[in-house]
């Protein structure tokens, strides 16, 4: 097992768990706590000119706080690697919850895509754009809940949501017709796009747009026609049509989304989300931080505050706070 000086009496590295372009995604396990993490490794030399995006997905990140979005609890950067300490989703993958029980019916296709709209509007209402939004990013946790992760690509344009990108990014199955066009998009409108391709692969247990042939897939994205097999609803088709609009300006906002009559079917309420930007101060959780390292929960909650949210400390205080949020009960271990 390769050792880490950075991570030394922090976290206990262990199996490799995925496995990217420049990045390795290990398990590892927070000592203080006790509570497992995933550690998303990359080495700088491996990054080359991609560098830049782990700066934006860090500060991205930084800000987001979502229940249905993978939480980044610190980063620690030495002269040769990025280390990203994440939340842990020990449901995998979407993808392969997908593939075992072959499609999903309807009400549990509901469920999970109203986590993902969710989760989206949030981003979208921040500013941002996931950008790369398919099955393999979607990962559930030990409640079979939601998390969206790998925000390498997302985008805040400077001038608002309203303003195009032209990085084609993302992987082309799952992208929309205008980014393989290489025309000007909007993060927004492609992100509707990939999402309903991850609806339909819910519902259907396939993608809509598939060919081992890179151009056969691209005329297959452009022309925006798909199989609707016999099982899917009209409404569902009607929901699915609406989002894989060739042209970005027929496809359906992420507010009509939101309100769509098959997203709130069976549901009292359309999809929200709270914008909680800042994590909200917890005094049993300072208590116990005071207990062990025997500073004031006055100045521990101020060094918090004025840290760059990515320390020992913001994860120490942030994975006892989820703890405490799942009713566990915690502790903290007095470091190695
Ligand atoms: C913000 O969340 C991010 C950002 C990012 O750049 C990368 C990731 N990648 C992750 C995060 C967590 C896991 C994980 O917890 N996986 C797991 C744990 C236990 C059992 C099974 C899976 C992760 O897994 C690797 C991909 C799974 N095939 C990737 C999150």
């Amino acid at each position: 097992m390769v050792r880490y000086g950075a991570l030394k009496g922090l976290y206990d590295l262990e199996k490799t768990i995925g496995c990217g372009g420049f990045a390795k995604v290990k398990l590892a396990t927070h000592i203080a706590t006790g509570e497992k993490v995933a550690v998303k490794i990359m080495e700088k030399t491996a990054l080359g000119e991609d560098l830049p995006r782990v700066k934006l997905e860090v500060e991205a990140l930084k800000t987001l706080s979502h229940q249905h979005i993978c939480r980044l609890y610190e980063v620690i950067e030495t002269e040769t690697h990025y280390f990203m300490v994440i939340e842990y989703c020990s449901g995998g993958e979407l993808f392969d919850h997908i593939v075992e029980k072959n499609r999903l019916s309807e009400t549990e296709s509901r469920k999970f895509f109203r986590q993902i709209v969710s989760a989206v509007a949030y981003l979208h209402d921040l500013g941002y754009a996931h950008r790369d939004l398919k099955p393999e990013n979607v990962l559930l946790d030990k409640e079979q809940n939601l998390k969206l992760i790998d925000f390498g690509l997302c985008a805040k344009p400077k001038g608002g949501m309203q303003s195009h990108l032209f990085t084609s990014c993302g992987s082309p199955t799952y992208a929309a017709p205008e980014l393989i066009l290489g025309n000007k998009y909007l993060g927004s409108e492609v992100d509707i796009w990939s999402m309903g391709v991850l609806l339909y692969a819910l519902l259907c247990g396939f993608l809509p747009f598939d060919d081992n042939s890179i151009e056969n897939l691209y005329k297959k994205i452009l022309s925006g026609k798909y199989d609707e097999p016999s099982w899917l609803s009209s409404s569902s088709r009607r929901l699915i049509r609406s989002m894989l609009q060739t042209d970005p300006n027929k496809r359906i906002t992420i507010e009509e989304l939101c309100n769509h009559p098959w997203i709130t079917a069976g549901f009292l309420n359309p999809v929200t989300f709270v914008k909680k930007i800042n994590f909200e101060r917890d005094t049993e959780v300072l208590n116990t931080m005071s207990a062990i390292c025997g500073e004031h929960t006055d100045d521990i909650w101020e060094r918090l505050a004025k840290s760059d949210r990515t320390d020992y400390r913001t994860a120490t205080y942030l994975l006892l706070l989820d703890r405490k949020i799942r009713g566990l009960p915690f502790k903290i271990t007095s470091a190695a």
